[in-house]
């Protein structure tokens, strides 16, 4: 049977940077494929995951929960038409975990393959914000986590990450936690949480309560230098273009390229060493489009 690993959590959480990890930790020898889902229009994560010999599946443009679930269901059925051995799932941050309950009611899927593990990453840094604003998609994935990967934590006092892990625990209370700083977690503690720690019966309403989010997605060739492109986000911190929740994208800057990540009124500007093209993606409410379109175009 093929395992099916979850890796889900709310937006801009560190799924994808989790998913590197388990992939750097992983048996080479296995045959492991990507499911990645944006909600976005562009798929910016793709570009992230750069380790190489890993076949990525991307559906984007919405959540595999309600307006993908079809074509979910095709990729699907089309990967287990191959060998493999395991699938890594990235759902989009505001995907309702109970839902793929009925997607695995499919004969040609439950009979291939099972869900092996749910392992929500919880963004210490946005926590409280999150908890409050997006509670429903947010304790949906905490609710059904078989592992809680706390993310962030070095940005916060010890006290105040034990504040969160005992949240966690009054929502969650047989999910293993763990909290700690990335840097210090071995290979060996990824293979334990992916692979013995069972998922759970996922449990929640089966109809998601709407995702009313916006978005903006483009390719560009626009190029800016690094302090153009910091002018850029720290108007999006100001409101400037709306309520952005979360963005992340490639910028071409001279010669290279950097990559952008906000992430709830934080950003980080990088170089980034693999990029080839200029994509960015935003989701959030009230969007600014024409605005932030002229920023980036
Ligand atoms: N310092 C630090 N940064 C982190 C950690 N986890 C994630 N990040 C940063 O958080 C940002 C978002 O991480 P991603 O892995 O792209 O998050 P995501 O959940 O895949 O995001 P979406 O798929 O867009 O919802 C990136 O800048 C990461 O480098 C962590 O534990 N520590």
């Amino acid at each position: 049977m093929v395992k099916f690993d979850i890796i889900s959590g709310f937006l801009g959480a560190g799924k994808t940077t989790f998913i590197k990890k388990i992939l750097n930790s992983v048996n080479r020898h296995e045959k492991i494929v990507i499911i990645e889902n944006e909600f976005g229009e562009v798929s910016v994560d793709r570009e992230f995951l750069e380790i190489e010999g890993y076949e990525i599946y991307e559906l984007s443009n919405g959540c595999v929960c309600c307006k993908l679930k079809g074509d979910f269901l095709l990729t699907l059925k089309q990967i287990l038409n191959q060998k493999v051995d395991r699938i890594i799932f990235e759902p989009s941050g505001i995907f309702i975990l109970s839902e793929i309950t009925d997607l695995f009611k499919d004969f040609e899927i439950s009979s291939k393959c099972f869900i092996n593990t749910v392992i929500t990453v919880v963004d210490a840094e946005n926590f409280s914000e999150q908890i409050q604003s997006y509670s429903y998609f947010f304790k949906s994935q905490i609710i059904n986590a078989s592992t809680l990967v706390v993310s962030k934590t070095k940005f916060l006092k010890p006290k105040e990450v034990d504040l969160i892990k005992k949240e966690l625990r009054a929502l969650n209370n047989t999910a293993m936690i763990l909290a700690k700083d990335w840097a210090e977690i071995y290979p060996q503690e990824i293979l334990d949480l992916i692979d013995n720690n069972p998922a759970r019966t996922l449990y929640g309403d089966t109809h998601s309560s709407g995702h009313d989010f916006e978005t903006l997605g483009i390719r560009t060739s626009r190029v800016l230098e690094f302090n153009q492109l910091k002018k850029i986000l720290e108007k999006c911190i100001e409101g400037a273009y709306g309520n952005i929740i979360r963005g992340k994208g490639i910028i071409k800057s001279g010669d290279t390229f950097l990559e952008f990540q906000y992430v709830g009124e934080h950003f980080t500007i990088s170089e980034s060493k693999n990029a080839t093209v200029g994509v960015v993606s935003f989701i959030g409410n009230n969007l600014q489009k024409v605005t932030l379109k002229e920023a980036f175009l």
